[in-house]
């Protein structure tokens, strides 16, 4: 896969303005966005059919977590809408992770498209292991990623969302076919904000990440095309 097929620009905005100039800004220069919570709560189906027009791909990140029943409908309702990646939290669970798979998979039929992969959000690239412990958690936060992908895995998920610093060790329990789509991206000298288990663009394809999804160092640059080729540049060696 090519660079700009593995970099995702996360569009963290409240306003379609502010995802016109970004995306007119970038160009050809990068062809996959994430669309999360914040926009999708603020302008909603018209930032899909906005992006689908500029032909760019689509993460739409809603990280549905509810019971089975709940979120398999939900799910429903959002294969259609073109994105080429959906998201759940494995904190659901099993039968949760296995009736979101089965609603995509069917969804997709019915509607003869190309079925949306489907990922499960493991823990919080912005939580460390003090954070994991306070909340009740005994297993070790690595340990229990892992646990998250296999899961997902066998309930016939496409990959997990993780941090850079787990991806070798899914990579080796999953093998080369899982999606492992990392947050917690930070280049050489840039400002960690909220995240904590963060790499290196290279540092996280050499852990074998599939793809990079990379918000504020590039969003928040002064230049934001000058930085998302640099990291296109970082990533190109891999
Ligand atoms: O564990 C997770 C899951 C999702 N995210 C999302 O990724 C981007 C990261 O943005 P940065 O500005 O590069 O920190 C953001 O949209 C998060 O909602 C995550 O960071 N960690």
């Amino acid at each position: 896969m090519k660079p700009n097929q593995r970099l995702i620009v996360a569009l963290d905005f409240s306003s379609m303005g502010e995802v016109e100039q970004l995306v007119e800004h970038l160009g050809g220069s990068v062809n996959y966005y994430k669309v999360g919570m914040e926009l999708y709560f603020s302008v909603g189906n018209r930032v899909l059919h906005y992006l689908q027009q500029q032909n760019k791909q689509v993460f739409l990140d809603l990280k549905l977590h509810d019971i089975p029943n709940t979120v398999a409908r939900s799910l429903k309702s959002l294969t259609g809408l073109g994105a080429a990646m959906l998201n759940v939290h494995a904190f659901g669970g099993p039968a949760m992770l296995k009736a979101a798979a089965e609603a995509v998979a069917g969804e997709a039929e019915r509607l003869r498209m190309e079925k949306p992969k489907l990922i499960a959000v493991t823990v919080l690239t912005s939580m460390d292991q003090t954070e994991w412990s306070s909340i009740g958690q005994t297993a070790e936060l690595s340990g229990q990623v892992v646990n998250f992908a296999r899961l997902a895995q066998a309930a016939g998920i496409d990959g997990v969302v993780a941090s850079p610093q787990e991806a070798a060790l899914i990579r080796e329990a999953c093998g080369n076919d899982f999606l492992i789509v990392t947050p917690g991206i930070r280049p050489q000298g840039s400002e960690r904000n909220d995240q904590s288990r963060v790499a290196t663009p290279h540092g996280a394809l050499a852990a074998g990440a599939s793809h990079l999804v990379i918000g504020r160092p590039v969003t928040a640059a002064a230049d934001p095309r000058q930085a998302a080729e640099r990291i296109l540049a970082e990533m190109e060696g891999e």
